[in-house]
């Protein structure tokens, strides 16, 4: 018998805070179908047009304002992640893969079962499932498979939004920073990255699920968790309420303290930091707010490994016990 994987997958991130790296990133990401439903044929000259001529310069510059020693935010953590990961499961093939750059789903697909890998659970790190970020990292890796000779068998992270584990770590990660930082917020927001409207009267669950994590979370937590939908991108409808909008009302509503999670995001990125740590704060600073924190993802917190075991476990049941 071979050995058993987890091959964690999360979104991609550029190489390097720079124009080229992340037009490259920007335009493999907006590139997939699953991620902009227009046809090709009008959206790659909108694309390759104004998008690719503005965007990637912006972009860079707030990745640089995020950028650690060891690389992109969202990559540091993934990988951080993985690794303690590998030491809480040393029985199994633990590695990490990003559904656009690098590395790619493909390249650690073979590695891992030229390791010997002959069964692999593959884990893309959202705990609501959406076609634009679950669906097509699954794809990526059955597209991989199908390359394959001797494929390993496969089973896939069942989506964990409602999942005791994943409630309690967010429950108890949002106390614990609450309490090191001695905040008692007015208002606890749980902020998800947006999709367009469409999608959702399309039937994807997205917008729902996230909307169970926080009645979740809130009842857990004994308090409200008001749900908003950050990330805008583009001229469509997207689902709301947005997250500026809501935090620059919230001063003129008495509400002067909040308190931001990201529980969509497994790891800290540009969409956590960037967005909401600094320019949402200055947001709400700026129409009248006295404090604002953003709360940390779960990222490799003992927290976030206590959930990634317990889901391992249980959809690895029948695979660790032969
Ligand atoms: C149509 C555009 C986009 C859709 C749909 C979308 C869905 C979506 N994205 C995430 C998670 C992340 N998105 C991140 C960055 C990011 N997202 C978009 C656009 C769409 N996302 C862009 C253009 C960017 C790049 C940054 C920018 O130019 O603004 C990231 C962070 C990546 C990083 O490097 O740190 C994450 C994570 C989810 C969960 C989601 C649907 C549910
Ligand atoms: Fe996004
Ligand atoms: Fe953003």
């Amino acid at each position: 018998m071979g050995k058993i994987g987890i091959l964690l997958i999360n979104l991609g991130t550029p190489g390097a805070p720079d124009t080229a790296s992340v037009r490259r990133y920007l335009k493999e990401f907006l590139s997939d179908p699953r991620v902009v439903e227009l046809p090709q044929w009008l959206w790659q000259p909108i694309l390759r047009g104004p998008i690719l001529m503005t965007r990637p310069r912006k972009s860079a510059h707030a990745y640089r304002q995020v950028w650690m020693e060891h690389g992109s935010p969202l990559a540091v953590y993934t990988r951080a992640i993985s690794s303690a990961l590998q030491q809480g499961l040393p029985e199994l093939v633990v590695d990490w893969a990003m559904r656009y750059g690098n590395p790619s789903i493909a390249s650690r697909l073979e590695a891992m079962v030229a390791a010997g890998c002959d069964r692999i659970l593959l884990a893309p790190l959202y705990p609501q499932y959406c076609g634009a970020t679950t669906a097509t990292a699954l794809d990526a890796a059955y597209e991989a498979l199908r390359k394959m000779r001797a494929q390993p068998a496969i089973r896939t992270l069942t989506p964990y939004y409602a999942d005791p584990a994943y409630i309690e770590a967010l429950r108890a990660s949002t106390l614990t920073q609450l309490a090191a930082l001695d905040f008692a917020p007015d208002l606890l927001i749980a902020s998800f990255h947006g999709m367009p409207e469409r999608t959702r009267l399309l039937g994807d669950p997205y917008r729902d699920q996230c909307v169970e994590t926080a009645r979740l979370l809130g009842e857990a937590l004994g308090c409200e968790v008001r749900v908003t939908f950050q990330s805008r991108f583009g001229r469509a409808k997207w689902l709301g309420p947005a997250t500026d909008d809501s935090l620059r009302k919230l001063p003129g509503q008495g509400v002067g303290k909040v308190a931001v999670l990201t529980p969509g995001f497994a790891a800290d990125c540009l969409e956590t930091v960037e967005e909401i740590a600094i320019r949402a704060k200055a947001d709400f600073i700026a129409a009248g707010g006295h404090k604002f924190v953003h709360l940390s993802c779960l990222n490799a917190s003992r927290d976030a490994m206590n959930l990634y075991e317990n889901l391992a476990r249980r959809e690895l049941a029948g695979w660790l016990e032969r």
